[in-house]
């Protein structure tokens, strides 16, 4: 097991380049064996996710050669098998997408109840029914969702609720369904963009998709491609989050601003100063940064993938600020660790009401989940002393080089995996 041991109380100061988005890459590799032909993708992030996913599609039989760390070439062709072994979606959330995508090709899929972090119920209804729509059978057999149909046919699905997963799902099994396919009440968040522009790559007809309707017209085949993963908002927003709380300056590099609008908003209210670029953001905060109430929401809402680094943050504010998880109720995990480092954070229900300290001092923490780990490493960087932060495995889920791209900013952090080096670190920095 590693950890990271980092020696915190400095602020971050230089330039971070982001990867592409996990969660677009998981959805668009899935996608790519929806076609009989070679597709190239470039710019994948080197997380864990994406090496679980791209095992999984190659035990299904797709080719999947690794032309360069960011770049693979995946054939569809090659699939031998439409069941998904649960070996490796325990693991991940977006094995789901397999659901979609060899319904969607073969009409025919059976892959089991996907894992994922736990931060949440995470029920699966809304895919489940679009496939419906489509005209497929689903059932829920010994832990596996089997869906399939004679044919897919075009329909009008209305979403219950915003879903970044139902909409990319139902988006790909309806690629290639015969007739019409509208989704309403659809997810807008950059990443169902980014899958969408990518099928369409492959030679869908996919209209709408960055507003709440998606209109799709079914094609016949797809076609081979060549593309590339936008970059991640959420990684993204870590650094300008970590910038913040340890009273940085840090150029955040190779981003679409616009998709980060949200979290520019909230740093600018708290007092930081946000200069937008081209392709960069440039986040710095000068003085001590002032309360806010955040309230987490479908894209371009504040993200809930966002919320444990704005929590953090807000423990070294001046005031009271109001964090309401809108979206998953067990995103809160973090919020003990915290309490251990000093802050003062109290939640009820789906809400954390933080007084905001001036300083946390470094403790022994463990990451619950990917993104409050991400968050607790912000707490570390900006707590005094040594913070421990066991189980990263959950972050190495969705940050590339996390401690290497920190350490260029100045952290004091170094991955370690026992016992002994945690002491030998403590002694070299103490
Ligand atoms: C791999 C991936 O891309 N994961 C992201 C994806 O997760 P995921 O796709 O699982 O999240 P959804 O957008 O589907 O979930 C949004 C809300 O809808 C509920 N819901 C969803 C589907 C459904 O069939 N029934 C239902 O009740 C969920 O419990 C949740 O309350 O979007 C989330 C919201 O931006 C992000 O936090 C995750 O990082
Ligand atoms: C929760 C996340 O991932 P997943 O949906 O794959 O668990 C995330 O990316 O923050």
């Amino acid at each position: 097991m590693e950890q990271y041991v980092i020696k915190g109380g400095s602020p971050l100061v230089g330039e971070v380049e982001v990867g592409g988005a996990k969660n677009a890459a998981l959805a668009i590799l899935t996608a790519a064996v929806m076609t009989d032909e070679p597709v190239m993708i470039d710019n994948i992030p080197d997380v864990s996710d994406i090496n679980v996913l791209l095992e999984a599609i190659s035990v299904i039989g797709a080719t999947v050669e690794r032309i360069d760390r960011h770049t693979v070439r995946i054939n569809g062709a090659t699939i031998g098998s439409v069941s998904v072994d649960y070996e490796f979606i325990k693991k991940i959330r977006a094995s789901y997408y397999l659901l979609g995508a060899l319904l969607g090709k073969y009409k025919k899929a059976e892959v089991p109840l996907p894992g994922g972090c736990n931060i949440g119920s995470r029920p699966i209804d809304q895919h489940l029914k679009g496939f419906r729509a489509l005209g497929a059978n689903v059932s829920i057999r010994h832990g596996a969702i089997v869906a399939s149909a004679e044919n897919l046919r075009g329909a009008h699905i209305f979403l219950d609720m915003v879903s970044v997963g139902a909409t990319i799902n139902i988006m790909m099994a309806a690629a290639m369904a015969r007739g019409n396919t509208i989704i309403e009440n659809a997810a807008r968040e950059p990443h169902v963009v980014d899958v969408a522009n990518f099928l369409n790559s492959m030679g869908a007809n996919i209209k709408g998709a960055g507003t709440d309707i998606i209109r799709i017209r079914g094609v016949e085949s797809l076609h081979s491609s060549s593309y590339s993963i936008v970059p991640d908002m959420i990684e993204a927003g870590t650094y300008m989050f970590a910038a913040a709380a340890t009273r940085g300056d840090v150029l955040i590099k190779n981003v679409i601003p616009k998709h980060l609008e949200a979290m520019t908003a909230k740093l600018e209210e708290i007092g930081c100063d946000v200069e937008e670029f081209d392709d960069a953001v440039r986040v710095s905060a000068k003085r001590r940064l002032g309360k806010t109430h955040v309230k987490t929401l479908p894209y371009p809402g504040f993200p809930t993938d966002m919320q444990p680094q704005i929590g953090v943050t807000l423990t070294l504010a001046s005031g009271t600020s109001i964090v309401t998880e809108s979206i998953f109720e067990n995103r809160f995990k973090y919020a003990d660790e915290l309490t251990r480092m000093g802050a003062n954070i109290k939640v009820e229900g789906n809400t954390a009401i933080i007084d905001g300290t001036d300083r946390l001092t470094g403790a022994r923490i463990s990451a619950p989940d990917l993104r409050a780990g991400a968050a607790l490493v912000i707490a570390g960087l900006a707590a005094e002393g040594i913070t421990v932060v066991d189980d990263i495995i959950y972050i190495q889920r969705g940050y590339e080089d996390f401690e290497q791209k920190l350490q260029g900013l100045g952290a004091e952090i170094e991955k370690v995996s026992s016992e002994k080096e945690i002491q030998k670190f403590k002694f070299r920095v103490g």
